[in-house]
C-alpha cells in the first residue's frame, strides 16, 4: 500500500510528512519526505494551547484549544497537498494517511492521552482514508499510550544483529530495545532537546542549540545535574512514558547561558544511561534518529556515558528526520489491516493492541 505518514512532534517545529510503500509487516520502501514549518505565531498559539490543556482535569472543547486544532488540521492538510505535488501522485493513488495530531497533553496516570486536529476534516480535505487518534485506545486499556515507534523500529531493523537499540533523540527521548529473541522493551528516557531548547530561547532567544555550540562552550555543573537526575522517574521500571512538561529547566536558573546548555545536554546523555540500566540486555549497537542527532555534543556525552557511539540512522540509508512520520504512515497501514501496534514490553498493555481510528472521506480523491 502507498501510505503517508503525519507527525507534529512535541518540539513544535513543524509537520513532517512522509510517504512510503509497505504491507504493514515487513516490506517498508521510504518514497518522499518533507516538512512544513510552523510560523512562530503559529507556534506561539500551539505552545499557548499545550500549557492550557496540561491544567484541565480531562480533554474538553475550549475555543483556544479548538482553534489550535483547526490550525493542526490545515497544516497538516496542507503538507499533504505538497507531499503529493513532490511524489507527482494523486489523492486516489494513496491508500491511507496516518495522521498523529498534536500532543497537547499526556496524561496517562488518569487514563487520556491528548493528541489534537481533526482526523474527519483532513480526510475530507485530502479525499484520502486516514486514520488518527493513535494512542487513546491503548491508553483507556491502561498503557502507556507511548512510545508507539518501536513496531516501526522493529520492522526497519528486522535485517540487523541483535541485541540493538534505536534511540529516538526529539524534544523528548525514547529508546526501543530489541532483543536476539524477537524480545520488545521500549520506553520514554527523558527530554532530549526539549529542555534544551527551552533554556536556549530564554537565554538567547534562539530556538535551538545549533550544533550543540553553546554547550560546547559551557561547562556541566555537576550539582545541578545531580539535583536533576534525582527524580523517581529514572528508577521506575518500564514501560513508562513522559509529558513534554514533565521537567522544567529551573533547576538550571542562575547558570551562564552556555553552563546551562552544557549541563542540560548532559542531563540528556546521562538519562540515556540510566535507560540502559533498565534494558533486559546491553544493546550491542546504539542507532539514533530525530533531530539530537545533529548535536555532536549531544552525541559526545551519550558515548561517554553509555560506552556505545551512537550512530545516525542516516549511516544505514534512512532519513532520521522522517522516521516517525513513516513510522504513523506504516502504523496506519496495521490499522487498516488489524495489526497491533502497541505491545506489553512497549506500553505495557496487557496484550498486543490495535489502535488507531479510521475516518472515511466523504468523498474519495481521484
Ligand atoms: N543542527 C542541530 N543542532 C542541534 N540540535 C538540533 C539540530 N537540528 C535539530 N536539533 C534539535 O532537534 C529538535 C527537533 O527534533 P525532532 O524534530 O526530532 O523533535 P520532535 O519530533 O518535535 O519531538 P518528539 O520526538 O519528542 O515528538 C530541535 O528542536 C532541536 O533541539
Ligand atoms: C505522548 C506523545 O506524544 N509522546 C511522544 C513524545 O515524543 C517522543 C516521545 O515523547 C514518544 O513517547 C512519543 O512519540 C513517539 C513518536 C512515539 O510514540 O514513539
Amino acid at each position: 500500500m502507498l501510505a503517508i505518514g503525519l507527525m507534529s512532534g512535541t518540539s513544535l517545529d513543524g509537520v513532517d510528512a512522509a510517504l512510503i510503500e509497505t504491507d504493514g509487516e515487513g516490506a517498508v520502501r521510504p518514497i518522499a519526505f518533507r516538512g512544513e514549518a510552523y510560523s512562530d505565531a503559529a507556534r506561539a498559539q500551539l505552545a499557548a494551547a499545550t500549557e492550557l490543556a496540561l491544567t484541565f482535569e480531562r480533554p474538553r472543547a475550549n475555543p483556544e484549544v479548538l482553534a489550535a486544532a483547526d490550525l493542526i488540521t490545515r497544516t497538516h492538510v496542507l503538507a499533504v497537498q505538497k507531499l503529493l505535488r513532490d511524489a507527482g501522485l494523486r489523492a486516489g493513488e494513496i491508500d491511507v494517511v496516518g495522521f498523529h495530531g498534536q500532543t497537547v497533553a499526556h496524561r496517562p496516570d488518569r487514563r487520556w492521552t491528548w493528541q489534537i486536529g481533526n482526523g474527519q476534516a483532513l480526510a475530507d480535505a485530502t479525499g484520502i482514508p486516514t486514520v488518527a487518534d493513535f494512542r487513546s485506545a491503548d491508553v483507556a486499556a491502561g498503557g502507556q499510550g507511548a512510545p508507539l515507534l518501536p513496531v516501526y523500529h522493529a520492522a526497519l531493523t528486522a535485517g540487523l544483529e541483535r541485541p540493538l537499540a534505536v534511540l529516538n533523540l526529539g524534544g523528548v527521548a525514547n529508546i526501543t530495545w530489541m532483543g536476539s529473541d524477537g524480545g520488545l522493551v521500549a520506553f520514554d528516557t527523558g527530554p532530549a532537546n526539549g529542555l534544551i531548547d527551552s533554556w536556549v530561547e530564554a537565554e538567547t532567544g534562539a530556538r535551538f542549540d545549533a550544533d550543540g555550540a553553546l554547550a560546547a562552550a559551557g561547562r556541566v555543573d555537576d550539582t545541578v545535574l545531580t539535583a536533576m537526575l534525582d527524580h523517581p522517574f529514572f528508577a521506575q521500571p518500564a514501560p513508562k512514558s513522559l509529558d513534554r512538561n514533565d521537567f522544567t529547566i529551573q533547576p538550571a536558573r542562575g547558570l551562564s547561558a552556555a553552563d546551562g546548555a552544557a549541563t542540560l545536554t548532559a542531563f540528556t546523555a546521562a538519562t540515556v544511561a540510566e535507560a540502559f540500566l533498565l534494558l533486559p540486555e546491553r544493546p550491542q549497537r546504539l542507532l539514533v534518529a530525530g533531530g539530537g542527532r545533529h548535536n555532536p555534543v549531544m552525541l559526545r556525552m551519550i558515548s561517554e556515558k553509555t560506552g556505545l557511539t551512537p550512530e545516525p540512522v542516516d549511516g544505514l540509508g534512512w532519513n532520521g528526520d522522517a522516521i516517525e512520520a513513516e513510522g504513523f504512515a506504516y502504523m496506519a497501514v496495521r490499522t487498516l489491516k488489524g495489526l497491533p501496534i502497541s505491545f506489553p514490553g512497549t506500553t505495557g498493555v496487557p496484550e498486543p493492541m490495535t489502535g488507531g481510528v479510521l475516518h472515511q472521506p466523504q468523498s474519495r480523491g481521484e
